[in-house]
């Protein structure tokens, strides 16, 4: 599906956001292997979480979607036996999913065959099937990618585990290690990325009674006590805004998020620094956010190793700022959806950008004339998010496969139309 984007006058405009999708991959995991009852509110509904809630219940577990008010909910309940016999499992283009559900996999006795989409399947999983290995796991892959088939128990309760590349390894690791019914130590090896979404998962474990200690490189969880029962309103998702703050930002606009959890602990919550920083003007309002653009915006250079998924955000508004952004230590994002370095870099120079790049890092040098032509999206949503607010200001920019989106925000199109941003299928 292509979507042409129309270009906006005057944005002015509300916004409502959607539960986070990072906190749902966790608390999904956390319901399924938790001793009581879990019930989520506000859960996206969204290809990663309705794969991740498919595959836990495909292993057995028990999770149900419910919704009340407008508004997603997913109740679970404890899975009554292990499993019996071997078990299939899509994990789509779910990285998240796809590391999480390899070592609650390891939990059971069968084998387990984990197989995502032909891009989620040359996406690295080696360091995580090299953890599980040494926790005398069995794992039969091709070249340390999926498909994989995974045959546990686990047997063995220290682990090292290589985060250089994703973070999401040592999270898979840590939000099963609750069921192993023994202590559990996790040392770090190499230089973990992305390491507040570690620090994110370490939370929701504690939140649900889990005591997880570090000492220097190493994580302890302690075999008791279990996940307990307990209640959680999943707040807004802080990289699903980064769009509706970026569209003020381009555009000259203004966009009020209703709300936005200010308590995060993802980097990428702190993005509006970032476009601050730009020049933007950002006003606290209430539980919400307001930003303008008043002024014209200013390149900056940042490290943006803890704020990847907002990358492309920023390469984006980047072409509208003067002078050279530039987006350090972004070496872990050839290993996201699409190779978000080299893909972002050529997408922004087929509409006319100046874009340099090297291995960890983008430089986009604004104020070049833009001219509107059909992007790629290589089968990256933000690809096509972060591209589609170029076309609300530059005319004739045309997303193709625009319906990538539904990785992590399936409304994203009506919700850009509803604040003025319009676009058509061609
Ligand atoms: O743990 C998580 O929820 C995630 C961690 C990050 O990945 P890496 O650790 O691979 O950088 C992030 O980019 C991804 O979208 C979600
Ligand atoms: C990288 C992302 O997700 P995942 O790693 O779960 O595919 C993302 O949502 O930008």
């Amino acid at each position: 599906m292509m979507r042409k984007m129309l270009p906006v006058s005057n944005l002015n405009a509300a916004v409502s956001l959607p539960g986070s999708k990072y906190l749902a991959n966790r608390l999904v995991i956390i319901a399924a292997l938790a001793e009581g009852e879990v019930r989520l509110d506000n859960v996206v509904s969204n290809d990663d979480i309705n794969t991740a809630i498919k595959g836990l219940n495909d292993l057995g577990y028990c999770l149900e979607k419910t919704s009340s008010e407008g508004s997603n909910a997913i109740v679970s309940s404890p899975r009554q036996e292990g499993l019996t016999e071997p078990a299939n499992i899509y994990t789509a283009h779910s990285g998240t999913f796809s590391r999480f559900i390899t070592a609650v996999a390891a939990l059971d006795n069968q084998p387990v065959t984990i197989k995502g989409s032909e891009k989620m399947n040359s996406r690295p999983m080696a360091e995580l099937f090299d953890a599980l290995e040494q926790l005398g796991v069995s794992v039969s892959s091709s070249g340390g990618q999926l498909p994989a088939i995974i045959t546990g128990p686990v047997n063995q309760f220290h682990c090292k585990v290589d985060g250089s590349k994703s973070s999401q390894y040592i999270s898979a690791l840590l939000l099963s290690s609750p069921r192993l019914n023994h202590d559990f130590m996790l040392e770090l090896i190499g230089e973990e990325v992305s390491t507040q979404y570690i620090d994110m998962t370490v939370d929701l474990m504690r939140q649900f009674g889990i005591k997880v200690e570090k000492h220097g490189r190493c994580y302890k969880v302690a075999a008791q006590p279990a996940y307990q029962s307990k209640s959680m309103v999943i707040p807004p998702d802080p990289v699903s805004s980064s769009y509706f703050m970026a569209a003020a930002a381009i555009n000259a606009g203004k966009v009020a998020l209703q709300s936005f959890d200010f308590d995060s602990l993802q980097g990428e919550a702190q993005f509006y620094k970032v476009l601050q920083a730009m020049g933007c003007d950002i006003q606290r309002k209430g539980s919400g956010l307001l930003i303008e653009r008043n002024k014209p915006l200013v390149a900056v250079e940042r490290d943006m190793g803890e704020m990847p998924d907002v990358v492309q955000t920023m390469a984006v508004v980047a072409c509208f700022a003067e002078g050279t952004t530039v987006m350090r230590n972004i070496a872990h994002l050839a290993y996201k959806e699409s190779n978000r370095i080299v893909d972002t870099a050529n997408e922004l120079k087929r509409l006319g950008a100046t874009v340099e790049y090297g291995s960890d890092y983008l430089a986009v040098t604004g104020g070049c004339k833009l001219a509107g032509t059909t992007v790629e999206t290589y089968d990256d949503h933000r690809m096509a998010m972060s591209l589609a607010l170029i076309g609300s200001r530059i005319p004739d920019v045309v997303i193709n496969n625009a319906q990538v989106v539904s990785k992590s925000f399936p409304n994203y199109f009506d919700k850009l139309a509803d604040m003025g941003i319009c676009s058509e299928s061609v």
